[in-house]
Formats: C-alpha cells, structure tokens, sequence
C-alpha cells in the first residue's frame, strides 16, 4: 500500500478510478475473471482516461487489476471476456460485437502523460498486450506473463505483435505468440519486458514513488519525449503527434503570437523582432 490518500472519481461498474497528488489510478474490477475485459470495461477505462487527460493537475496515471480474488490469486488482467465473444469480436449490453480494446491502446500511446502498469498476477492475451502499451511496466513477483490468442482463437497483429517485438527482439516475440507459453516477473525483466520487479506488497507504493519522480520533472520535456518514442514506431500517425507537440510549443511562444494578433488587429506581422536562430 502506498501512503497516498485515493479520492474516488466517478461511479463505474468495471473499473475503479482515483486520484491523488498528481496521479491518477484506473483499477480493472473484476477479479472473479481475472480482471477480463468486456466492451463495458474497456469503455469505462476509456473514459477515465480522457478525465485523466484533460485534468491539468493529473501528470502520471497508474493502470492495474484488483486483487487478490476470494481464491488468492492476483491479475491484472487477462484479456478479453471469452464469455461473451461473439462472432465478430466482444459483445456488448446492445449485443453489439466490438474489438475497442485497440482504441484503448492507441489512447493510452498517445495520452501526452505517463501511463505505468503495476502488474501483480496475470497478464495474459490482451492483458498482456494492454501493460505491453503502457509507458513503464513495475511488476510483483508474482506476475506472469503471456498471450494465448493462437490456443484460444485469436491474434493481436498490431502493437501487440509488433511493438512486442521492438521491446524483445523479434526471435523472442514469435516464441511468446507462438509457444503461448507463460513467463515469470523474472524471466519479463531478464527480456525487457518490464521495467522492475518488487514483492507484491509493494506494488503500488513503488508506482507512487515512480510518479512522483516523474512528477518532480518537467511536463512540456516528458510528454514530447513521448511523443518522440512513440514516433519511431507509429509511422504518420506518430510523427503528427510529435508534431503536434511542435506546434504546441510554437502556439507558447511570443512569435506565433504576433502573427495571430497582427492578423486581429488588420496589420501586417512584425517577424523582424525574432532572431534566426543558429
Ligand atoms: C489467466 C489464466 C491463466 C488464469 O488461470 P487460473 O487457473 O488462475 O484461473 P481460471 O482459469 O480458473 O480463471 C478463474 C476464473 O476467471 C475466468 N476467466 C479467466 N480469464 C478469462 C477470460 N479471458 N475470459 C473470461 N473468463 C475468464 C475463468 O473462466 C474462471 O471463471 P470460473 O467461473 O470458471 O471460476 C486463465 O484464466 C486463462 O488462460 N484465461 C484466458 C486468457 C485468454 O485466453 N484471454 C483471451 C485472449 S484473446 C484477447 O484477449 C483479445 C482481446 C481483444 O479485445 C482483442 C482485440 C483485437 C485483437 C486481438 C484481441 C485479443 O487477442
């Protein structure tokens, strides 16, 4: 447990959401699934996250699984809710089959804050995709990792296989699509996979200590050094958001201004005032 006192945001019935001093934290609550998503899950989180986004006070969002369940055993979460697969992916209350999971994915990749996922128990199929997307991984002990689309009927081609492979290498990437094998906290650092592992007690108070670091830092530096890490990967859609950034940064500055206030007030800008830099 970490020392911060969590305010409850909202009211949800798959997620729980907090927030305190800078952090925000999105629980998946479903431990009698072992944290499995279903399209209400995944549009609850969504949701959480564009609070989290556009809260100016809110600089690092922590992403994990309640637990333990009645039985013991941690997830985070482990992937879609094979129960109600439909033909054409999850299905909603509308019955409505949806895959908006990958949605998430791009939400949490483009979010212009720190997303860390404390993992503690599984992290499996698109679970292990959904930490996989996050910015840091910290993980418990107890954590074990893995897909399983291939033995359960499913692939994730995207981030999940892709971006998999930038973090592990190529050779390790097919091994765990392929084999569908599971991968202790261990074995995960020892790969890349995540960034630390710490006993399970632990877990969140060491997310806290990681954000607060974060938080000490400078927001403007952090989220276009996102941007840049995330613009090797993510071709055109990548270089828009660093670009974006760019042009953030521009829209800050006193020479942009004068071009927008030469255009309110009818005169012709007055650029000469600004150096060319070296
Ligand atoms: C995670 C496990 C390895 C845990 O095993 P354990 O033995 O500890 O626990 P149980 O198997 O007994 O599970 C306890 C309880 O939880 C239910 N449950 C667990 N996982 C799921 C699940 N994914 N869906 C539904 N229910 C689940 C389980 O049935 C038990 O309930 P009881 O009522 O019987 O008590 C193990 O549970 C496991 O392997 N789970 C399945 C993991 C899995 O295959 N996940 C789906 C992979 S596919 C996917 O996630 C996916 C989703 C998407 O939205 C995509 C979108 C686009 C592209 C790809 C996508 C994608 O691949």
């Amino acid at each position: 447990m970490s020392d911060v006192l969590w305010q409850p945001i909202d009211c949800y019935s798959d997620i729980l959401y907090h927030k305190a001093a800078g952090i925000a934290k999105i629980t998946i609550n479903r431990p009698h699934k072992r944290n499995a998503f279903r399209p209400q899950t995944i549009a609850e989180m969504s949701h959480a996250f564009e609070d989290a986004r556009n809260d100016p006070s809110i600089g690092v969002v922590l992403l994990t699984g309640a637990g333990p369940h009645t039985d013991g055993k941690y997830a985070f979460c482990a992937g879609g809710d094979q129960s109600i697969r439909g033909e054409a992916g999850y299905l909603d209350a509308q019955g409505v089959a949806r895959l908006n999971v990958l949605d998430l994915q791009r939400q949490i990749r483009s979010l212009p804050k720190v997303v860390i996922a404390l993992v503690a128990g599984y992290a499996i199929g698109g679970g292990h995709v959904l930490h996989l997307v996050c910015d840091l991984t910290i993980a418990a002990e107890n954590a074990i990792f893995g897909q399983t689309g291939p033995r359960v009927g499913s692939f994730d081609g995207g981030f999940g296989a892709s971006y998999l492979a930038r973090i592990v290498g190529q050779k390790k990437a097919r091994e765990i699509w392929f084999l569908c094998r599971q991968y202790t906290a261990a074995q995960a650092l020892e790969m890349g996979l995540v960034n630390t592992v710490v006993p399970v007690a632990e877990l969140e108070a060491e997310g806290v200590r990681w954000a607060k670091e974060i938080l000490g830092h400078s927001p403007l530096a952090i989220r276009c050094l996102k941007s840049a890490f995330n613009a090797d990967c993510d071709g055109q859609a990548g270089l828009q958001e660093l670009a974006g950034n760019a042009t953030l940064l521009y829209y800050l500055s006193q020479e942009s201004a004068e071009g927008k206030q030469a255009f309110l007030e009818k005169r012709p800008p007055n650029f000469q005032q600004f150096p060319w830099r070296p």
